[in-house]
């Protein structure tokens, strides 16, 4: 196994979510977290979520890290920490596929035990396709990873639907069961309530969210000092 390979086997599932630029990946975790759909998010930073989900029947500690897609290529970081990777791309913009193909080529590189889901967002627009689903199908399928495609602005169920099974092979891959959310995060890392966040989003008198325990902001050295820290459980 290569050092790159070496993550914890233990603790929270850890998820990032990979892809081009405006690809959909905060709509997506967002999605995801709380069912409902957001349309504008900031985009200079990563934001990692931590939470628990129930996977497979049972609760289950997930951080999970939607990626800012700043760099053309997959960071050191984001391999490094991660155990399993959603790769986004747009049916509507050939080239986030080109960069979904080339991050594919390197997680096999670097992270070939990792679990993998190529995911086309944006399948309402259809009309403006420039990716066929055959295509990334069997792109998919040559790199051993699942395959989706799906809208995330019009189907929460699609989008549920797809991560939880996501996360139920990323568990049995793991093979344990159970983990703990307590992580290691500098305390320099800025914390902010989920609540608030979203609350600032979608307005104070929606329902609450999703019960989301912690969001995070991690600006390049907060992401580096994470990476560090989970090389050492
Ligand atoms: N039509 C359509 N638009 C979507 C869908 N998902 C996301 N979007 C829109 O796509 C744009 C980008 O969404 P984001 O979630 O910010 O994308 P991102 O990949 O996180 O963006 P960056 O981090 O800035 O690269 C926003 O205007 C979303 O509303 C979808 O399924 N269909």
């Amino acid at each position: 196994m290569r050092a790159e390979e070496r993550v914890t086997t233990s603790g929270p599932l850890r998820v990032a979510v990979l892809g081009g630029t405006q690809v959909g990946k905060s709509a997506l975790t967002v999605r995801y977290l709380t069912k409902r759909y957001i349309g504008e998010y900031r985009s200079d930073t990563d934001m990692l979520y931590r939470c628990v989900l129930q996977v497979d029947g049972a609760p289950q500690p997930v951080e999970i890290m939607d990626t800012s897609a700043s760099c053309q290529t997959t960071s050191h970081a984001h391999l490094q920490w991660a155990e399993a990777f959603v790769v986004v791309y747009a049916i509507n913009d050939k080239q986030s596929y080109s960069q979904a193909a080339n991050t594919l080529k390197e997680l096999n590189e670097r992270r070939p035990s990792a679990s993998v889901l190529v995911l086309g967002n944006k399948s309402d627009l259809g009309h403006l396709r420039e990716v066929e689903e055959v295509e990334a199908r069997t792109l998919a399928l040559n790199h051993s990873a699942r395959f989706s495609e799906l809208s995330t602005a019009e189907s929460c169920e699609d989008v549920t639907d797809t991560l939880d099974s996501f996360m139920k092979e990323v568990k049995s891959q793991r093979g344990v069961a159970t983990g703990n959310c307590s992580g290691n995060v500098s305390p320099k890392q800025r914390k902010m309530s989920v609540t608030r966040m979203l609350g600032s989003l979608i307005g104070r008198h929606s329902p609450p969210p999703q019960p989301i325990t912690e969001l995070i902001v991690l600006d390049k050295e907060e992401r580096t000092k994470l990476v560090r820290s989970s090389r050492q459980i």
